[in-house]
């Protein structure tokens, strides 16, 4: 759909807010320009014009950073952690205190409609408020030995300075389930922020300063050359944990290269969500569902539905159905009022989700409703629904990462259940059904961290966020998160009724 521009923020507002971001590197508590001189340009990918230039680090900037993170590491883990808490709540009313500005820092560099974006604000300082709960209860235990002759000390402690990558889509969020478990633990930081979005990542640092985080403790080194920077870190015996998001293909390259120093890791990683619609399903609910786990972030997420498995005997309901709700979505810049699905984030992003369409098709697929980029300025790509999607076509097994939704039947829940674990991740899978038990079975069933049961978003601070097989390990949020930053010390305590 076409639209008059009608945009909800004035070109001045843009220009302040991106004139009050830091464009330094932060080290050890000082923004400083890169050591190179070097700056690289951030761009508006509704426009592809240049929002702002800041600072490229390279391996000496890197080095610099590992050497903050490394000297602030034995006086920031004596810090209370009641004190950690409550830098992290500080933190927290502060990022919602300035929602506005985060929220439009992310539309402009990301390209997500503007209500998103303030969806995405709550969601990413939500991490800050629940691990500012958290940080005062990475409890241990003392206990007797099972022969009553000894007794045992089990302590937390913070594993040391890590490296957090962090992805383009969820530019505040991503950071934010890093840098609060990782503050809440006790670990210093090296935050290496993703080179298409690193604005929102220097407004959060400047947040954190401001809300008491001591110097070293987080450091932010955007850059142009994430391997030439980040690689001598791996390789530092100082280094104690990679935390990564992105994509499985990185992620198992920089896994290998953990492997070196035998590092904790923790790999967030791509998704190929199942969407299952049993023959029993509120069809309405299950379109509503669709609308969620497809179309947030313009399907740019890890947790986005890119296979829709429908019951063959309300697949046409559901098509037809889900199909006049995605009419209704108008393609526009962020900050324009009619938005509510903003540009992919690059040509080449846009280029391959039109690709695994075009593949779809041309196996026999049909596109009821999109199927095309959308003409002008921007990656934009029509929201776009294929039926008749093939077993074996490529949309089905690759990370689409756009607004299209392939569809394929089933005919029985073994089939369906087939069909979902047909892949290498394992991220989340959806199921829409009334019946309680077949739901409970397809938890069972399913290898997937995450299973949205009638419900089609899981995310939620207080929630274990994670994948299995080529998705990931570890886990993000909820009581798990902490744990990726402690390491359990043990003492053993002689008798203490022996002589
Ligand atoms: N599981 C999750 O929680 C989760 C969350 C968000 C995104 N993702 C995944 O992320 C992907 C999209 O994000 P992306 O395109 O930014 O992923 P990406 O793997 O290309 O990049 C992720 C980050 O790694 C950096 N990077 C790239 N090569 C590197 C190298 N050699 N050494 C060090 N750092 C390097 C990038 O600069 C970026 O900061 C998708 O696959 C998506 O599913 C997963
Ligand atoms: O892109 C993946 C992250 C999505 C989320 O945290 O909801």
């Amino acid at each position: 759909m076409t639209v008059t521009a009608q945009p909800i923020v004035t070109a001045e507002r843009e220009s302040a807010l991106l004139a009050s971001v830091p464009t330094g590197l932060l080290i050890n508590g000082r923004w400083q320009p890169a050591a190179s001189g070097k700056t690289f340009n951030v761009e508006d990918p509704s426009t592809g014009k240049v929002l702002l230039s800041i600072a490229d680090a390279g391996p000496v900037d890197g080095a610099a950073a590992l050497d903050a993170a490394a000297a602030a590491q034995e006086s920031w883990a004596k810090v209370p952690p009641r004190e950690r808490g409550e830098i992290l709540r500080r933190a927290f009313e502060l990022v919602t205190a300035r929602a506005e500005d985060f929220a439009l820092l992310m539309t402009l560099e990301m390209g997500k409609p503007l209500a998103e974006a303030r969806g995405e604000v709550s969601y990413g300082a939500e991490f800050l408020r629940w691990f500012s709960e958290e940080a005062v209860r990475a409890f241990g235990r003392y206990s007797m030995s099972p022969d009553g002759k000894s007794r045992l000390l089990v302590t937390k402690k913070p594993v040391g300075p890590c490296l957090l990558i962090t992805p383009w889509n969820f530019p505040l969020a991503m950071a934010t389930r890093k840098v609060a478990p990782a503050v809440a633990a006790g670990c210093t930081m090296v935050l290496k922020s993703a080179n298409l979005t690193p604005l929102t990542s220097q407004l959060f640092a400047a947040v954190m300063l401001e809300a008491g985080l001591p110097a070293g403790v987080l450091n932010v080194i955007p850059t142009s050359t994430a391997g030439a920077t980040t690689g001598p870190l791996i390789k530092d015996s100082r280094l104690r944990k990679l935390s990564f998001t992105g994509s499985t293909e990185v992620g198992r390259r920089l896994l290998a290269d953990a492997s070196e120093n035998v590092l904790r890791t923790s790999m967030e990683l791509g998704g190929n969500a199942p969407f299952v619609v049993f023959e029993d399903a509120d069809v309405d609910a299950a379109v509503a569902g669709a609308m969620l786990a497809k179309l947030r972030n313009m399907g740019e997420a890890c947790t986005a539905a890119n296979r829709f498995i429908v019951h063959e005997s309300v697949a046409d309901e559901f098509a037809e159905k889900f199909a006049a709700k995605m009419a209704d979505m108008t393609t526009a810049r962020g900050t324009e009022a009619a938005s509510k699905v903003g540009p992919l984030i690059d040509a080449k992003s846009r280029d391959k989700v039109h690709e695994l369409v075009s593949d779809a098709v041309s196996a026999g697929a049909v596109a009821v409703i999109g199927g095309a980029a959308v003409e002008g300025p921007g990656y934009f790509y029509q929201p776009t629904i294929l039926k008749g999607v093939t077993e074996g076509t490529r949309i089905l097994s690759e990370e689409i990462f756009g607004p299209v939704a392939p569809i394929i039947t089933f005919s029985s829940e073994d089939e369906a259940v087939r069909l979902a674990n047909n892949t290498d991740y394992g991220l989340v899978a959806y199921v829409f059904t009334r019946d309680l038990n077949r739901g409970l079975r397809m938890g069972e069933r399913l290898e997937t961290g995450m299973l949205g049961l009638n419900a089609g978003v899981v995310s939620n601070a207080a929630a274990p966020f994670g994948g299995v097989k080529q998705s990931g390990l570890g886990r993000e949020g909820g009581l798990e998160g902490i744990e990726e930053y402690l390491y359990t010390q043990y003492i053993g305590i002689a008798d203490p009724y022996a002589g």
